[in-house]
């Protein structure tokens, strides 16, 4: 594919990928549509395909960029993740590129971002804060040599009692930009939106939360801060881990779990863990509506 499209540009790219994924193997493909039509919590492909001579893990997101490295490994990942939704991006998020790089980054290690380390990244539902924000998350894994563990809780696994549940089902709180969103071309905090953290279908339930940017929407409503200090109780009894090999992609329904990752010390010797990630939205025109255009990055 490499050499049919020549130069590897996956905002490019991005357009035929459902087209160029109706090749894959039917079992492939009949895998990611169980997935969709069930919601499946958490589903792991292995034994997808990896260069013999993958780089280095690269320092960081920009010098993932800067290099150009794991195209190969983008392509598969994109046309897995076609099958399943249409990958889109946040402008303020790496760039605007559609294919991120999870990897520790140097001055980032205790950051609220992907590219930390020996800070744990809390659990969240991804981009929280948004209504835009993705139905699925699809991590694919290039080298985990450490075996760092990715953390998700399913919402099916808590087991929350009446009086709580009735509290985060109520338009009680604020969802935060993370920090990954927050910066000079950001979106300011100012943009949080109030919503519920329980919601949807009461045999299935979705959830939107981020431990570390979601607050009581009113700061005297005490009954809501508790309600959110309860449910990560609740959380961290329902944790279950996930140590993701090289050549396995984990695709997280972004409405049915929340996720996030163990801490761990970077070498930055080309070693360090390495993922490739792409957020997934199962109706691109919920993105076209937000962003007002055609196009697959909101702003
Ligand atoms: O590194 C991981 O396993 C998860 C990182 C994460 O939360 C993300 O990339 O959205
Ligand atoms: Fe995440």
């Amino acid at each position: 594919m490499l050499e049919e499209y020549g130069h590897w540009d996956p905002g490019h790219f991005v357009t035929h990928a459902k087209t160029v994924a109706e090749s894959l193997p039917i079992r492939v493909r009949q895998f990611f549509r169980r997935i969709q039509t069930d919601e499946t919590d958490v589903a792991v492909l292995s034994g997808l395909p990896l260069s013999n001579d993958l780089e280095p893990t690269p320092t960081g997101w920009d010098m993932a960029q800067k290099n150009g490295v794991g195209h190969r490994e983008e392509i598969v990942l994109m046309l897995c993740s076609a099958v399943l939704g249409e990958p889109f991006a946040w402008g303020n998020q790496q760039s605007g590129r559609i294919m991120h790089d999870v990897c520790p980054a140097p001055g980032k290690e205790r950051s609220e971002t992907s590219g930390s380390s020996t800070a744990p990244l809390s659990l969240h539902t991804e981009d929280a804060f948004h209504h835009c924000r993705c139905d699925h998350v699809a991590l694919y894994c290039l080298r985990n040599q450490d075996r760092i563990g990715t953390t998700v809780v399913r919402a099916d696994r808590l087991d929350l009692p009446e009086r709580l549940s009735g509290i985060l089902s109520e338009k009680r709180f604020h969802h935060r930009p993370d920090q990954s969103h927050v910066g000079p071309h950001g979106h300011s905090s100012g943009a949080a939106e109030v919503d519920a953290i329980l919601f949807g279908p009461p045999e299935a339930r979705y959830l939107r939360i981020d431990f570390d940017d979601t607050c009581a929407a009113d700061e005297d409503d005490h009954a809501a801060t508790e309600a959110i200090a309860e449910l990560y109780r609740y959380a961290c009894t329902a944790q279950e881990k996930v140590v993701l090999e090289p050549g396995d992609a984990i695709f997280l329904d972004n409405y049915r779990v929340v996720h996030g990752r163990d801490p761990f010390q970077p070498r930055y010797d080309g070693t360090d863990r390495w993922l490739k990630r792409v957020n997934l939205i199962r109706d691109l025109r919920r993105v076209f509506m937000a962003t007002e255009t055609r196009s697959r990055i909101v702003v």
